[in-house]
């Protein structure tokens, strides 16, 4: 909850810069700030305080910063910004594996700008453990697990307000139906999260996509013509910038032609947490911790060591090759021995 002493000592920069909505406010206002952007709020709204300003505006000083601290909340409210929502942990807390045996930790912290990895056999439960964290569950999966976010028993609302969802999705299918360009898309988005600079967002969500994604697109590219790859880019510079959830949970980036490495980089750079069940050993070791699940249940948490750490550049050339092997064999092209390069 914002009060009005929250805000009275700040400077008029310092606001706007925290609330990129509030010059909306001053102008349906008319409240000037030409050079005194940098005066404490209660500073510059000194003029009021003579009698004659006051009663043209109908408003005094002290009920213009209360409706300023309502107008303020209630922004955040609607954008799903409550001040207090800050997530800077979750925690799983065991439940039960199929067989019905107690999972094999105490407790598992995860935290912000952490990547989480999530292995085990096909069938062994990684997609039930994303479910079970984006249902904030509290014993009422069939898992039995419990989430608690910042160290506390979930709250519902978590579940229920879809504006401050805990959880952003990136799943396996990207299928666009949606007649509308690259550029249309982002900003039908960005206007939907009522961002102040939607241009500016666009570009940059445009040229990250554009960074990861393997083939370059335009802004005018329709977004039903983009490649698998190119989608996902899309998607994942997307949510990485305008989602304002603090989680994202990933089933598998597949190895659609985009840079894993640095779609990761982008959205842990964002401060999220990241949670990602995959069957691939880079993504795996890009990972701060894995979760290997077996069985349905958590039945170790492993750290990524230096030495596993140390082989990623390793991995990645072998990648490399087996990526280049596949783009030629599409191209119709013959491949020998030396293509394979060690
Ligand atoms: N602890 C558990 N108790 C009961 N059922 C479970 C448990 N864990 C997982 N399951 C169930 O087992 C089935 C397979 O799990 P899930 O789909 O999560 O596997 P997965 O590892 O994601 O598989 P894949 O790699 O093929 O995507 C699901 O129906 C899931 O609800």
């Amino acid at each position: 909850m914002i009060t009005v002493q929250d805000i009275q000592q700040k400077t008029i920069a310092e606001l706007f810069e925290q609330y990129p909505f509030l010059p909306g406010f001053f102008e349906e206002n008319t409240l000037q700030v030409n050079g005194q952007i940098d005066e404490k709020l209660i500073d510059y709204l000194k003029f009021l305080d003579d009698e004659e300003e006051a009663e043209n505006r109908a408003i005094d000083k002290d009920q213009l910063m209360a409706s300023m601290t309502t107008y303020i909340t209630q922004m955040l409210e609607f954008l799903g910004e409550d001040e207090d929502d800050g997530v800077h942990s979750i925690t799983l807390l065991p439940g039960t594996n199929k067989s019905g045996e107690v999972e094999k930790f105490e407790e598992l912290k995860i935290n912000k700008s952490e990547i989480v990895c999530i292995v085990g056999p096909t069938g062994s439960g990684k997609s039930r453990l994303l479910a079970d964290i984006e249902w904030v569950a509290q014993k009422d999966t069939p898992t039995s697990r419990s989430v608690l976010v910042n160290g506390e028993v979930g709250d519902s609302k978590w579940r229920l307000n879809s504006g401050n969802k805990l959880v952003a999705q990136l799943s396996q299918n990207m299928n666009f139906v949606m007649d509308l360009t690259v550029y249309e898309f982002i900003e039908l988005h960005a206007q939907s999260r009522l961002v102040e600079d939607v241009e500016g967002v666009i570009n940059k969500i445009f040229a990250q996509a554009n960074d990861l994604a393997g083939e370059k697109f335009e802004l005018t590219t329709p977004i039903t013509s983009l490649s698998g790859g190119q989608s996902r880019a899309l998607m994942i510079a997307d949510t990485a910038i305008l989602s304002k959830s603090p989680i994202i949970l990933i089933d598998e980036i597949e190895n659609a032609g985009i840079d894993r490495k640095r779609a990761l980089d982008l959205l842990v750079g964002e401060e999220k947490i990241v949670l990602m069940a995959t069957h691939d050993p880079i993504l795996a070791l890009m990972g701060d911790k894995r979760i290997v699940i077996k069985n349905g249940g958590i039945h170790k948490v492993i750290e990524t060591s230096d030495e596993e750490q140390n082989l990623l550049s390793d991995l990645e050339r072998m990648d490399a090759v087996v990526q280049n092997m596949r783009t030629r064999l599409r191209q119709g092209e013959i491949i020998q021995k030396e293509d394979i390069g060690f």
